[in-house]
């Protein structure tokens, strides 16, 4: 892995700027807004929301996130940018029969969750109803081991059995079937006809976009890690904010050459 903001870094960043067919995509906690106790609270900073607002003018972008679009909308508001939420599976190119399919899978996963309720409680996991997946936190459990534990129990009695993906302090459990950010990110780049693009994650959900045999796609992860497929990492989540003003400033000089 190679830190993006290095000098050859920029230069790609400069190079990819300066394609007219490039998208600029991101993910969105730990990625753009940093990561808070409660979910509810997470949001972009002031500095981060301008520069995103400014790359979004003058270039395509996206917001790719594990949560659900209803939650995702008010966290972007004003912000000309595609959205696409549910890890995937919620966006512009999911069937309405796929989605109905989903959402059938999590109302039956409920009714099992539900039997589980006081341990999972009790171990300190809440549980977030996305209507197309549903995602186990446990960052406020006492034992992160236990809280796990009662989650895995419980997720095993599932039927049918979901996709799982572990997150920051989350259990994510998704319908198995083939769409994910990898598959959004490539449908969202056919849909708008770019021939290059930059993807920004922090997580292994974000795996799905790192790990796409594609070299159209630059990818990155917030924080360097050995076993991930990015190939370059931004060092800290703060550092977004530098990454958004850089690819902005970078348009405007391509531009204007
Ligand atoms: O794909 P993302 O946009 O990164 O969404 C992944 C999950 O993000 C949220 O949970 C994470 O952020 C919370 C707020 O900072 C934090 O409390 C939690 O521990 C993190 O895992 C969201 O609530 C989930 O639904 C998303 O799947």
């Amino acid at each position: 892995m190679r830190d993006l903001l290095s000098a050859p870094g920029k230069r790609l960043l400069d190079r990819l700027a300066g394609q007219a067919g490039a998208l600029f995509a991101f993910d969105f906690d730990g990625t753009l807004a940093r990561i808070v106790q409660d979910r509810h609270g997470a949001g972009l900073s002031e500095p981060t929301r301008q520069a995103l607002h400014a790359l979004a003018i003058v270039a395509p972008t996206a917001v790719i996130s594990g949560r659900s679009l209803e939650d995702l909308r008010p966290r972007v508001d004003g912000i000309p940018t595609h959205l696409i939420g549910n890890h995937g599976l919620e966006g512009l190119h999911a069937s309405e029969r796929v989605m109905q399919q989903a959402k059938d899978c999590c109302r039956a996963w409920l009714k099992s969750v539900a039997k589980a309720e006081e341990a999972l409680t009790r171990a300190g996991v809440v549980v977030e109803d996305k209507i197309y997946s549903l995602t186990f936190h446990y960052r406020q459990a006492c034992s992160p081991p236990a809280a796990r534990e009662a989650i895995f129990h419980t997720v095993s009695t599932l039927l049918p059995a979901p996709r799982l993906v572990l997150g920051k302090a989350v259990v994510n459990v998704i319908p198995s079937g083939n769409l994910h950010k990898g598959t959004a990110m490539l449908e969202l780049m056919h849909q708008l006809q770019c021939s290059a693009a930059l993807y920004v994650g922090d997580d292994d959900t974000d795996e799905d976009v790192f790990s796409l045999p594609d070299e159209r796609i630059v990818t990155v992860r917030v924080g360097k890690k050995l076993t991930t497929a990015a190939q370059w990492y931004l060092a800290r989540q703060s550092q977004i904010g530098q990454l958004l003003q850089y690819l902005t400033e970078a348009r405007a000089r391509a531009v204007s050459a």
